[in-house]
C-alpha cells in the first residue's frame, strides 16, 4: 500500500527523529537521496549544467547541499537565491566550498543553459502558488524547455489536498523524503509532481487517510472462489443499464460485470437484445442478485431502474444518470461512481470547481451522501464516509473513452456481488481497470471493450 501523509504528521515525525539524531543529519540524508536521483537523471554528472531555485527554507537547504556534492563530482552548479537574505547558511556554504556558485538575477541564471534545474524554492512549509519573482523565474526556465527536479513537492502546490492555487512547478521528477505527500497522489497537484522518488528517512509514521493500492494489495484482494464454490455462492451481479438511446452502454457495463468475478450477470433493461448477442452468459430478467449496477446509459428509465433495485436491499452501484435520482436508492451500501462533471451536478457547484479541488469535494460528496464516491480522473479517487481516500495511480490518458465508465461501473458490481465492501469493490475495480487499458493500450490506442477484454490477463497476471 502506498500511504500519503500529511505535512503535520511528517513533522511531528521529523521531529521525534531529528531529536535522536544529530543536528543536520536528516538534511544530509535527504541531499544525498536528491543529488543520487539528480545524477541519474543526468546521465553524465560530471560537465553537466546544473540550475538550484533556492528558497528561504530547508527545501533550499536540501537543493544547496544536494548541489555542493553535484559539484564535488564535476558539475557545473549555479544557484538563484530568492530570498538572499534568508538562505540556508550551512548549505550555501558548502555550495560554495565545493566550487558552486550564485547567480544574481533570472538573466544570468538562464545564461547558465542549466541542464537540468533543481526546485528547492518551498516543500511542506509552502503556502499558496509561487511568488511573482519565482514565477518569473519558473516560467522562464519552462519557456526554455530547461527540464526541473522538484524537492520533496513541486513547489506551489497544496501539499496536503492537491490543489493548485495559483503559478507552480511543473516538474520532470519530484525527490520527496520520509513518505509521500498527498500532492503526489491527487491531481491536479500529482500531474505537475511527475515521477515521484522517495528517499526513506526511517520516519515512524502513522496510518495514512490517503493511500494507493499497489498490485500486492489488489492480488490479496481479488475475490478468488472457493475450491466448492458454484455459481451462487460466488455471487450475482444484476446490471439495469442502457436505453433506446445507449443500447451500447448496456452491452459494455455487461462486460465489466462478467468479467468473471461473479458466478452470473442478470441483465433487466431495454438492450436486452444487443445484450444476449454480445454476451451468451447472460441471463435475461428480473432475479435475486447480491449486488445490483444502475444507471450506465441509463437516460430515461434510470430513475425507475433506481427504485426497482433499491427495492432489493443489496449494494448498489449508481452510475451516470442513476446519479440524478440517489433520493431513490435508499441509504444502504451504495458506490457512486461520477466523473468530475456528474459530481458538480450533484453538489450544486461548477465541473472546475471539482477539477481544482478533487480530494475536497470527493470527501464532501461521501460524507454528504454516506455513500462511498469513485471520482473517474486521470488518478481516480475513491472517498469513504469515515474519510479515508484511496488514489489509483495506473491508467493510460487512453483510457479517457466513450463507454470506458460503463465497463468500470460493471466491474465494481461484480466485486461487490463477489462479496467486497463498496470501498474495496470501487479501488480495487477502478485499479484492475487502469491496469487493463494499460495492457490493452500498449502505449497506443484502445476502445472501452479492450479494456473489458483485457481485465482476464491482468487478473491471471495478479494471481499468477
Ligand atoms: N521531511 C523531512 O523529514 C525533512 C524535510 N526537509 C526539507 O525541509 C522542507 C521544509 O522546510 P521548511 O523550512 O519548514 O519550509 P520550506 O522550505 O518548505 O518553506 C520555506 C519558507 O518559504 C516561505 N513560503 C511559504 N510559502 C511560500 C510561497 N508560496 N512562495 C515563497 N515562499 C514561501 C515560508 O516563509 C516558509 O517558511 C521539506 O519540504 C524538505 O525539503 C529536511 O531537509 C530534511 C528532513
Amino acid at each position: 500500500m502506498r500511504d500519503a501523509h500529511t505535512v503535520e504528521q511528517v513533522r511531528a515525525a521529523e521531529a521525534a527523529l531529528m531529536a535522536r539524531l544529530p543536528e543536520g543529519a536528516l538534511m544530509q540524508q535527504a541531499a544525498t537521496g536528491l543529488s543520487t536521483a539528480v545524477a541519474d537523471l543526468l546521465g553524465r554528472v560530471y560537465g553537466a549544467r546544473v540550475l538550484l531555485l533556492v528558497g528561504s527554507g530547508d527545501n533550499g537547504g536540501d537543493a544547496l547541499w544536494a548541489g555542493a556534492r553535484l559539484a564535488r563530482r564535476g558539475a557545473a552548479v549555479s544557484a538563484r537565491l530568492l530570498s538572499p537574505d534568508k538562505t540556508h547558511p550551512a548549505g550555501l556554504a558548502a555550495l560554495r566550498a565545493a566550487g558552486g556558485r550564485v547567480v544574481e538575477d533570472d538573466v544570468a541564471a538562464l545564461a547558465t543553459r542549466p541542464d537540468l534545474a533543481v526546485d528547492g524554492i518551498v516543500g511542506i512549509g509552502g503556502r499558496g502558488g509561487l511568488r511573482p519573482d519565482a514565477a518569473a523565474l519558473v516560467a522562464a526556465l519552462a519557456d526554455a524547455d530547461v527540464p526541473v527536479v522538484a524537492v520533496d513537492v513541486p513547489s506551489g502546490v497544496d501539499v496536503d489536498t492537491g490543489r493548485l492555487d495559483g503559478p507552480h512547478v511543473e516538474a520532470l521528477a519530484t525527490v520527496t523524503f520520509g513518505t509521500h505527500k498527498v500532492a503526489h497522489l491527487v491531481d491536479p497537484a500529482a500531474r505537475a509532481a511527475g515521477t515521484v522518488h522517495v528517499v526513506d528517512l526511517g520516519l515512524d509514521l502513522p496510518r495514512a487517510d490517503v493511500t494507493a493500492l499497489q498490485a500486492d494489495d489488489v492480488a490479496a484482494l481479488l475475490p478468488v472462489p472457493e475450491p466448492a464454490a458454484h455459481k451462487y455462492t460466488r455471487g450475482l451481479v444484476g446490471v439495469r443499464a442502457g436505453s433506446e438511446q445507449y443500447p451500447g452502454a448496456a452491452v459494455l457495463c455487461v462486460a465489466g460485470a462478467g468479467t468473471g468475478f461473479a458466478g452470473m450477470v442478470r441483465y433487466v433493461g431495454a438492450a436486452a437484445d444487443e445484450v444476449r448477442a454480445a454476451h451468451p452468459e447472460v441471463v435475461v430478467g428480473v432475479g435475486q442478485v447480491q449486488a445490483w449496477v444502475v444507471g450506465s446509459g441509463g437516460g430515461d428509465d434510470a430513475a425507475e431502474a433506481v427504485r426497482e433495485a433499491a427495492a432489493d436491499g443489496v449494494p448498489l452501484v449508481l452510475d451516470a444518470d442513476a446519479l440524478q435520482h440517489l433520493d431513490a436508492a435508499g441509504s444502504g451500501e451504495r458506490l457512486l461512481t461520477p466523473h468530475a462533471g456528474e459530481l458538480a451536478r450533484l453538489l450544486g457547484v461548477e465541473r472546475e470547481e471539482v477539477e481544482t479541488d478533487q480530494l475536497g469535494f470527493a470527501r464532501r460528496a461521501a460524507e454528504e451522501t454516506g455513500a462511498v464516491v469513485l471520482l473517474k480522473g486521470r488518478h481516480t479517487l475513491v472517498a469513504a464516509p469515515d474519510g479515508r481516500v484511496r488514489a489509483t495511480t495506473v491508467g493510460p490518458p487512453w483510457l479517457a473513452t466513450a463507454g470506458a465508465g460503463d465497463v468500470l461501473a460493471g466491474l465494481c458490481g461484480s466485486l461487490l456481488a463477489a462479496g467486497l465492501d463498496a470501498f474495496d469493490a470501487g479501488s480495487v475495480g477502478s485499479w484492475l481497470h487502469g491496469a487493463a487499458a494499460a495492457h490493452a493500450s500498449g502505449g497506443g490506442p484502445i476502445r472501452a471493450r479492450d479494456v473489458a477484454a483485457a481485465l482476464p490477463t491482468v487478473c491471471r497476471a495478479l494471481l499468477g
